[in-house]
């Protein structure tokens, strides 16, 4: 009898006691002293990694606006249990940010045994973080952009054809598919050296192992992502891969094979893979510790599974955009034509590079859609927040909310509107430096940046010179976004018609009558059903000087 009453009063009590730790944990804030978003649940403002219906980035954007309402320098939130600290003023942020002394780039925890494509930028820590960081960023010096500009270029001939002959079957594009293809190749080609749209190894196709990729991104690897930012110390014990063991292994043995290939021959190529080559024997001459073999391959993997998703998710909301602001995509039209005219009708490097509108353009699409919506810090020493009595203590995380930051209204009016001439020269001068943070700040910045410009700037010319772009009848402007996801994704697909600009035609068209304009209009109007867009940018083709 005891001891069932003992058994009754343990199972009653325990989940009191922990209903009552997890209060406690929840008032850390409140403690401090440091204003804080009231959590909404047992999981603190974080949703149950179960049933996740708004994702983290949504909750990271809220947080930011509404501490942002309440004039507070900076505000703490509960991923679950574990408090999060969010700086708001542009001061504050940029102290985080330089302060290497105090804060250093999170990186995910990882089971150091066992997960050795893990053991690259995005998961490693302290020293052997700063070493490894310090050789990848000399790659990136290294292959100068303009080097790598032929190979990217290439890229864009599959994708050219890809949506020909969606277009000639009458068929609108799901864009992230289209874009995931073309990206995957481009980081195939640069960072492992493979031709775009080849086939490798044994005559597998290569893009296959991108699209299994992007297919593994599933809900339990978002679930383990939670744990690993929740409870490092559990996360620790967590083996989570990309891809699923047979494609991880696969990949690391291309990555050894084209690297021992390379090195056997003697050939050379203007890729990542080939600075790692030089890296490494740059470090045999000086008998510096050389990167391994195995951590060479780690690094090459991680720029190829890290290096497609967030240059897709740009392309398809800057297309998005453009296909609802028809203005803004001609107005963009005439610039790179008239660079092209300027280089000899090509698309050259340099032609890309000056060319301000696009800029303006990209930076609107990264502002409005981050692909990665926030970015991490951790602090390891006590941290004396400047003009207060508060101190950050060691072991505290950081939330840098660069999608909040990038609709405060303060630095954006009305920042759902797609505006790009907020970034021109003029207008950026009236905000703030770490109002615009997409590929983050200070020591742990994107290192892919430039690359990826490069690789949107060349799609958008060749996509925009070549088509004209309208939202599908099912595709509406307002987007929600997949929770699980950590790369900012459209829930639904976003569909959009392309239309193929034939200069031919156009210059045709100039010369013709009125009736046999018409008469063009009526028979390309009859081909197949089209929406009320198709039939205007049908007809602003065949009367461009209207
Ligand atoms: C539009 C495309 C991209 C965006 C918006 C983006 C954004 C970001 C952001 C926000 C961070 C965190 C920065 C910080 O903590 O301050 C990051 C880190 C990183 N990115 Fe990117 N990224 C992009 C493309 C790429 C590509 C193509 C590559 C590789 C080829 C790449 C490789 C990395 C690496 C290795 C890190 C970790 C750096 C470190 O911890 O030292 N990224 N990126």
């Amino acid at each position: 009898m005891l001891v069932i009453s003992l058994f009754v009063s343990f199972i009653v009590v325990l989940p009191v006691i922990f209903l009552l730790y997890i209060k406690w944990k929840h008032k850390y804030w409140a403690r401090k002293r440091v204003p804080f978003v009231k959590p909404t649940s047992f999981w603190g403002n974080t949703e149950s990694p179960f049933k996740q219906t708004l994702g983290l980035q949504h909750i990271v954007k809220e947080a930011y606006l509404e501490l942002k309402h309440r004039r507070v320098p900076h505000g703490g939130i509960y991923l679950f249990t574990k408090p999060a600290y969010m700086p708001i003023d542009t001061e504050l942020i940029k102290s985080i940010i330089q302060d290497s002394e105090y804060f250093r780039s999170y990186g995910f925890s990882h089971n150091g045994k066992k997960d050795l494509p893990n053991t690259n930028l995005f998961a490693m820590n302290g020293d052997p973080w700063k070493n490894a960081r310090a050789k990848l960023t000399s790659i990136f010096v290294r292959n100068r952009m303009k080097q790598l500009f032929d190979s990217v270029l290439e890229c864009g001939g599959p994708l050219i054809h890809n949506i020909d002959s969606r277009v000639k079957k009458g068929r609108s594009l799901d864009v992230k598919e289209v874009m995931l293809s073309y990206a995957i190749d481009v980081i195939g080609s640069c960072a492992l050296g493979l031709e775009s749209n080849s086939s490798v190894d044994s005559g597998v196709k290569f893009k296959k192992y991108g699209d299994q990729l992007t297919n593994t991104n599933s809900s339990l690897n978002s679930f383990y992502s939670f744990i690993k930012l929740v409870a490092p110390s559990v996360g620790k014990l967590i083996y989570t891969r990309k891809a699923p063991m047979e494609l991880e292994a696969s990949l690391i043995n291309i990555i050894k094979k084209i690297l021992n290939d390379r090195k056997m021959k003697g050939i050379s190529r203007n890729d990542f893979i080939q600075s790692f080559i030089e890296l490494e024997q740059e470090a045999r001459n000086n008998e510096q510790q050389k990167l391994t073999m195995d951590e060479v391959a780690a690094q090459a993997y991680v720029f190829f599974v890290d290096g497609f998703e967030a240059p897709t998710a740009a392309i398809t909301f800057l297309l998005h955009e453009l296909a609802h602001n028809i203005v803004i995509q001609d107005t963009l039209r005439e610039e790179i034509r008239a660079y092209m005219k300027a280089y000899n009708d090509k698309l050259t490097y340099d032609g890309i590079m000056e060319m301000k509108y696009l800029d303006q353009v990209i930076n609107e699409t990264l502002r409005k859609y981050p692909p990665i919506p926030y970015f991490n810090r951790v602090c390891i020493k006590p941290y004396k927040v400047p003009n207060t009595d508060i101190t950050i203590n060691e072991g505290t995380h950081v939330l840098i909310s660069s999608v909040g930051i990038q609709h405060d209204p303060e630095y954006y009016p009305d920042p759902e509107k797609f505006e790009p001439t907020r970034f021109s020269d003029e207008e950026k001068q009236t905000r703030p430096a770490v109002s615009f943070l997409p590929f983050g700040e200070g020591s742990g910045m994107c290192i892919g940046q430039q690359f990826s410009l490069l690789e949107i700037k060349t799609c958008i010319s060749l996509l925009i010179n070549n088509y004209r772009f309208s939202p599908s009848c099912s595709d509406s402007y307002n987007l929600e976004f997949e929770p699980t996801s950590l790369v900012l994704s459209s829930k639904k697909p976003i569909q959009l018609n392309a239309m193929k600009i034939s200069e031919h035609i156009t210059r045709m068209a100039l010369k013709l009558t009125e009736s046999e304009r018409t008469e063009i209009l009526v028979r390309q109007y009859s081909d197949r059903q089209r929406t009320f867009d198709d039939v205007r940018v049908l007809f602003d083709t065949v009367y461009p000087d209207r």
